[in-house]
């Protein structure tokens, strides 16, 4: 589903390459942690797969296609297949609950009656049918991040990618996000997380990935968070 091929991203100016000579595979359904202290490359890659940034050298495929070479209109294609959650949920402050998820659908063309049946059935999967007319302000972290992964799956995306997900919520309201990430992950999506969260990680085993100066370090099948913590 996710495959990086010798993966090489270097930024502009002095200094060592953010991601250096990656090879990574993910298959469809898999849940991935990507771990590594900080400056270690991991929203690099994550950048990668939803074509933010380009490889410098290197091959990133998504779902079999080689998305360097994609052509820039089938970028929008590429991105709705893949739905984002961030640390700082990155809700619309002015839109209810309901408008924030709905909104998703309709920047992508969605009909009126796909909106009204994916909606509530999403709000629903994620617990918060009875909030579904407040206001973001008006909801705790936990329930923020409840509307984002709403938001992220709402489109039924191949992959859901989480960046730090559980970054700002305390350990009881993380628990309940992976939860929820991993009920997403049984319908089939492949999950990618980046994440600093030692606990999450060693309470929930998946695969992990480990990055070090944008090197692979560790691949290991249910792992812990890491050896040296
Ligand atoms: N836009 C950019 N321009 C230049 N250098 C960048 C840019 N983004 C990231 N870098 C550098 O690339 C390296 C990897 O950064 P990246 O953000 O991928 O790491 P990370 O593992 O996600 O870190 P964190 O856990 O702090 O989010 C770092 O050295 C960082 O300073």
């Amino acid at each position: 589903m996710i495959r990086f091929e010798k993966v090489t991203k270097k930024y502009a100016g002095p200094g060592r390459a953010a991601l250096d000579q990656v090879t990574i595979d993910i298959d469809k359904g898999e849940f991935v942690y990507l771990v590594g202290q900080s400056g270690s490359g991991k929203s690099t890659a994550l950048r990668l797969v939803l074509r933010e940034l380009r490889p410098t050298t290197g091959r990133v495929y998504v779902a079999g296609k080689e998305i360097n070479r994609m052509a820039g209109w089938k970028v929008p294609r590429l991105r709705r297949q893949i739905g984002t959650v961030f640390q700082d949920f990155r809700l619309l402050p002015n839109k209810t609950v309901s408008e924030n998820v709905a909104f998703a659908l309709q920047v992508i063309g969605k009909s009126r009656k796909d909106i009204n049946r994916l909606v509530p059935e999403t709000l629903e999967l994620v617990g918060l049918s009875d909030k579904a007319a407040r206001l973001p302000d008006e909801l705790s972290g936990g329930e923020q991040q409840r509307v984002a992964v709403a938001r992220a799956y709402v489109n039924r995306p191949m992959i859901l990618i989480a960046d730090e997900p559980t970054g700002n919520l305390d350990p009881a309201t993380s628990v309940g996000i992976m939860n929820l990430l991993e009920d997403i992950n049984s319908s089939g999506t492949t999950v990618v997380m980046a994440t600093h969260d030692h606990g999450i990680v060693d309470q929930f085993r998946k695969r992990v990935i480990e990055l070090e100066h944008g090197k692979v370090v560790r691949d290991e099948a249910a792992g812990a968070y890491g050896f040296q913590h």
